[in-house]
């Protein structure tokens, strides 16, 4: 089982799967790998990537049993650093512009190289075999190859694990992260503006992280890869949402940018959990990429999301977290590192997810959460087809303080697809594929406000979490799809007079507002901002498209 100068006899021998032989091997030696040097343990058990975080790390592990790592400077994501490859595959299909910026072919192998030459320089690589995608139809095979045990944790958490026979029998990788993330990138290399890079190459089926340390650009950078692939390659279409299913068998998609409540809501006591972040609306039904979920660790409580707070125990991963150096207890509500404080837990972790993580029915319930820094949007309306496809253009909502690199309270923006950040194609083209989608299954389309709403509950708080649960109860119950309907002027929003277990007044910003004139003011501010937006996309959407927004 020893190949030359492959330190393999040192590796326990419980696990079978753990070595990489002959031509598995040759793909390390191929890419630039020093065989005679370095040590790669693959697909390491929970238990050794513990002990090698603490010991190489300074991990700590909580009272609850979960790994506390710390991923440096960078504790978000880092957007402006984030490049794709202009190649002759990528280059008519990718959105080029703020969100997609080139990168030259050139310059990519320069930094893959400095990847590699850095991870040659470590002690242990870590490699990382798993899927991204429930459906086998749809599946793609990735590697992680890392320096730090608890990006290797964090992945096998975050991918699809498989079982031995699929490892044994895994092969070559469908795509490839080299993420040498301890490792600055060199500012001076023509095209690089700084010492991070996320980037992703199409065409040789590779990403490489230099930089940044933050885990979460690996999920996303995932989620890019099938962002593209799905449209392009299989004609799917790939959502950055929630997604869970009721007892009879009815699907709920939550869409929302970071911080909207996508993870939160989805994990529904009532419902099983499908997943929590990225899906695929295919044609057999939907299904989820990953194999687990990233929870927002801020003010979480066993009280107010019992679900989450369970999960996080032995095997998960707590990032920059504050605890208590004696307990080992965490404090969720200590932010002095970050507000973007995180969980990884693989999905079984939820009590009720649904293994395998798909539904074989098309969504029922279709949720755009959108989270409103200016109070104005009501807690729930009902869209028609048209005001579905302009809000999902549109994408309105709000930043969240510490997702990304320096934002440092919620920001209000206009987030196409509610996932700009990782959308690889011209939104018309996820725009269009939605709509066919919802127009053949009549699904129903709910926009729904977790950000502040006005009156009393407003003024600096969000709209309380209980009160979202129960409007999306009603939603799941049928209740709401009965109730009688009134018109929310301005955005021509259909909002309910009544849902069962929330305060009347709530529902209403036009009369929740205690300051009439400042509630016009600010409606018509933001009006103003949906349209000013919205007329970079006149030319892609049909004139009713265009129409059902806000009229002022
Ligand atoms: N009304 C609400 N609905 C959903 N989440 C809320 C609400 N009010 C506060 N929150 C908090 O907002 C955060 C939502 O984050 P999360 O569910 O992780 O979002 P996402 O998965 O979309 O990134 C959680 O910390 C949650 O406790
Ligand atoms: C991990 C992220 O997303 P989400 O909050 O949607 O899980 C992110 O935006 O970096
Ligand atoms: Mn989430």
């Amino acid at each position: 089982m020893t190949s030359p100068g492959n330190h393999h006899d040192e590796l326990p021998t419980n696990n079978p799967h753990y070595t990489l032989l002959g031509a598995e091997l040759k793909l390390f030696s191929d890419a630039g790998f020093d065989m005679d040097r370095v040590h790669l343990k693959r697909n390491a058990s929970v238990a050794q990537l513990y002990e090698d975080a603490i010991k190489k790390e300074g991990a700590v592990i909580s009272s609850a049993g979960a790994l506390i790592n710390y991923s440096g400077k960078k504790t978000g994501r880092s957007p402006k650093d984030k490049r794709i490859v202009f190649e002759e595959t990528s280059k008519d299909h990718v959105w080029w512009g703020p969100v997609n910026i080139k990168m030259d072919e050139h310059t990519f192998e320069i930094n893959r190289e400095r990847a590699i030459d850095y991870l040659n320089t470590r002690e242990d690589i870590y490699v990382f075999d798993g899927f991204a995608g429930w459906d086998p139809k749809y599946r793609i095979k990735v590697r992680i190859i890392c320096s730090r045990a608890y990006h290797a944790l964090f992945m096998n958490n975050m991918l699809i694990r498989p079982t031995p026979e699929e490892l044994e029998h895994f092969g070559e990788p469908d795509f490839i992260i080299y993420n040498a993330g301890q490792f600055p990138a060199n500012r001076f290399t023509a095209g690089m503006t700084s010492s991070t890079s996320v980037e992703v190459n199409f065409k040789r089926h590779e990403m490489v992280i230099l930089g940044t340390e933050y885990a979460g650009e690996m999920k996303k950078g995932i989620f890019s890869v099938m962002h593209y692939l799905m449209p392009v390659k299989f004609n799917q279409l790939s959502l950055h949402s929630s997604a869970n299913e009721g007892p009879d068998g009815d699907v709920s998609l939550f869409f929302g940018l970071s911080g909207t409540g996508k993870t939160t809501l989805s994990a529904d006591p009532k419902r099983a959990l499908i997943g929590d972040d990225e899906h695929v609306w295919s044609d057999e039904g939907v299904f989820n990429i990953e194999g687990g979920c990233y929870a927002k660790c801020i003010g979480l409580s066993a009280a107010k999301e019992p679900e989450i707070y369970n999960a996080i125990r032995f095997g998960a991963v707590l990032e920059n977290v504050v605890y208590d150096k004696n307990t080992r207890e965490v404090d969720y509500d200590d932010v002095v590192i970050t507000e973007n404080t995180r969980c990884s837990y693989p999905i079984e972790f939820i009590p009720n997810a649904k293994i395998p993580c798909m539904a074989n029915s098309p969504p029922k319930n279709i949720i755009f959460l959108t989270c409103d820094a200016y109070g104005v949007l009501p807690p729930v309306s009902k869209l028609d087809a048209n005001q579905a496809q302009y809000h999902f253009i549109a994408g309105y909502t709000s930043k969240t303080p510490g997702t990304e690199d320096g934002i440092q309270e919620p920001s209000p923006t206009f987030s196409t697809c509610y996932g700009q950040p990782f959308i690889v194609l011209h939104p018309r083209v996820y725009a269009k594929m939605l709509a066919e989608r919802m127009e053949k299954h009549k699904a129903d389309v709910w926009l729904v406000n977790t950000g502040w709403a006005g009156g009393k509950f407003g003024v600096g708080q969000r709209c309380p979490l209980k009160y979202t649960r129960k409007i999306i109860d009603s939603i799941h119950d049928g209740s709401l799809a009965k109730a009688k309907f009134k018109n929310f002027g301005v955005f021509n929003l259909q909002i309910p007079s009544q849902i069962e277990g929330v305060p009347e007044n709530l529902l209403n910003p036009a009369t929740s507002w205690p300051d009439k004139d400042a509630f016009k003011t600010e409606l018509h501010k933001l009006a103003e901002m949906f349209n000013t937006n919205f007329e970079k996309y006149a030319n892609d959407v049909s004139a009713e498209v265009s129409a059902a927004g806000p009229k002022l």
